[in-house]
């Protein structure tokens, strides 16, 4: 699995997800989702540039010109909830991309926050066989719900090429990735990979709980 780590590169992005780490600015739910859609944007246009290309004819007023544009059919697929405004991002630049949906969740057990199982219970999804999916959530702790997330897509056909969107990382779930999506066409784009989980799964230092801070505590 390819693995490309933008906090190696100095850019914007970083700014970006200064913003969504620092606890004096992530609780502001408007900036909050603007900046996972802002990263949403960046990272398609990094993707991109990784695409097959082919080159087409286009009539201006004066002439033709000629110029290569993507040749491959993507699906961005998302992860309820936190997924959406990063989702957004990513389809703001590929704004032909069909589109898929699925609701993962963690359902702790009566023992506490310790321990969870992830449920998978919606899914909306084109077909995805021979193309390019491109499967974006924010946060990838233990890796659990991007797999299910994946297994559960399959039923919608195999695609031909899988980029895994994520901003924070754990090492952990970076792992995780490694043994369980396939080696040879995967390739995994992230902010940044954080060294640590804590008891509860969630990523140290990460952000806290990206989908509360989108969109407020749930139940
Ligand atoms: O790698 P994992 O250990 O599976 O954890 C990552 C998942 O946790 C977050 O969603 P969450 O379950 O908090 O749902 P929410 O977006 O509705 O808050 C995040 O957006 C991922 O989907
Ligand atoms: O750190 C984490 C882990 C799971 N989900 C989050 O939103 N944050
Ligand atoms: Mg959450």
């Amino acid at each position: 699995m390819n693995i490309i780590d933008f906090s190696k590169t100095n850019s914007l992005l970083n700014s970006f997800v200064r913003e969504i780490r620092d606890i004096s600015i992530q609780n502001d739910r408007l900036r909050f989702r603007r900046n996972l859609e802002r990263i949403g944007e960046i990272m398609a246009y990094e993707i991109s540039k990784s695409l097959r290309y082919k080159t087409i004819s286009v009539t201006t007023p004066l002439d033709v010109a000629e110029i290569s544009i993507p040749d491959e059919e993507v699906v961005i697929a998302t992860i309820l909830r936190a997924g959406l405004p990063y989702h957004h991002g990513v389809l703001n630049y590929f704004d032909c991309a069909g589109n898929a949906f699925v609701s993962a969740y963690r359902k702790y057990k009566e023992t506490g926050h310790q321990s969870f199982d992830i449920h998978i219970e919606y899914i909306a999804s084109p077909r995805i066989d021979g193309k390019t999916l491109i499967l974006t959530d924010p946060m990838l702790a233990t890796g659990s719900s991007m797999e299910l997330t994946y297994r559960a897509l399959l039923t919608k056909g195999t695609p031909r090429n899988i980029h895994i969107a994520s901003i924070i990382a754990s090492q952990q779930a970076v792992d995780y990735c490694k043994r369980h999506f396939p080696e040879e066409i995967t390739t995994l784009w992230v902010a940044a990979i954080d060294p640590e989980l804590n008891e509860s799964s969630y990523i140290v230092p990460g952000i806290g709980d990206a989908g509360d801070l989108a969109y407020g505590e749930k139940e």
